[in-house]
């Protein structure tokens, strides 16, 4: 029947939201707490994915007490050596594992993106379901945002074979061994996905943040 859903409405996910990068294009330091509109990036992206998510954590490393104010789980990368948003995906699907047991997706998004879709995570099933893939990830402007996704918790024993015995690192290599959907966002008014890796970028989302109705 149109408009309606053969199966009811996945539970909301736990997030995982990625901010353990190195922000060299930023000049480095923790990108999350950059200020955009007088609030830091990752309170924006906090705000973007509480009504959408059960419970936030933030992918992060180093001394966790500098997140604080934002009264998040902290969760660092597994200590194995290998770096990029993958580790964070691994550290978070084994935090949810362990800490959301009858969770079986995890959202992740980078901390870097403050204008998030509201209807992420609606989105991101609703293309799994309709293209019967394991993965989904979110696409604009025919482009995929390969750490925007939705991500089954069990993967996670794949993912950790995969970054220590075949040495993957990126994360379209790792996604493009599983049947994987794309859910695409309009760009108009604004490309929802607009992420900030320069300062020029942080000038360009003030502009934006403006433009925001709230
Ligand atoms: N947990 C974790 N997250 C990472 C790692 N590398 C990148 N990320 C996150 O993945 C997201 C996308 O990465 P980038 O936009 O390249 O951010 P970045 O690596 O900090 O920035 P650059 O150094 O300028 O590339 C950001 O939210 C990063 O914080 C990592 O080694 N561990
Ligand atoms: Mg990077």
């Amino acid at each position: 029947m149109f408009g309606r859903r053969s199966m009811a409405d996945p539970p909301a996910p736990p997030a995982i939201i990625l901010a353990g990068g190195l922000a060299q294009r930023m000049g480095g330091g923790d990108k999350a707490l950059r200020m955009v509109g007088g609030r830091t990036l990752l309170a924006l992206v906090i705000d973007r994915l509480a009504s959408q998510c059960d419970i936030l954590a933030l992918s992060a490393n180093g001394d966790p007490a500098r997140f604080a104010d934002y009264d998040l789980p902290v969760i660092a990368d597994p200590v194995d050596g290998f770096r990029g948003p993958l580790a964070g995906v691994l550290a978070g699907l084994d935090w949810v594992a362990e800490h959301r047991p009858a969770a079986r997706w995890m959202l992740s998004t980078p901390a870097d993106c403050p204008f998030l879709p509201r209807d992420l995570v609606a989105r991101l099933h609703q293309a799994r379901i309709d293209q019967q893939a394991d993965i989904a990830v979110a696409a604009s402007a025919g482009r995929s945002h390969p750490v925007i996704a939705l991500w089954p918790v069990g993967l996670r024993i794949d993912l950790r074979r995969a970054l220590l015995a075949d040495d993957i690192r990126k994360v379209d290599r790792f996604t493009a061994r599983y049947p994987r959907a794309m859910a695409e966002w309009p760009v108009e008014p604004a490309d929802p996905f607009f992420n900030a890796n320069t300062p020029q970028d942080l000038a360009e989302a003030e502009g934006l943040a403006m433009r925001e109705p709230d």
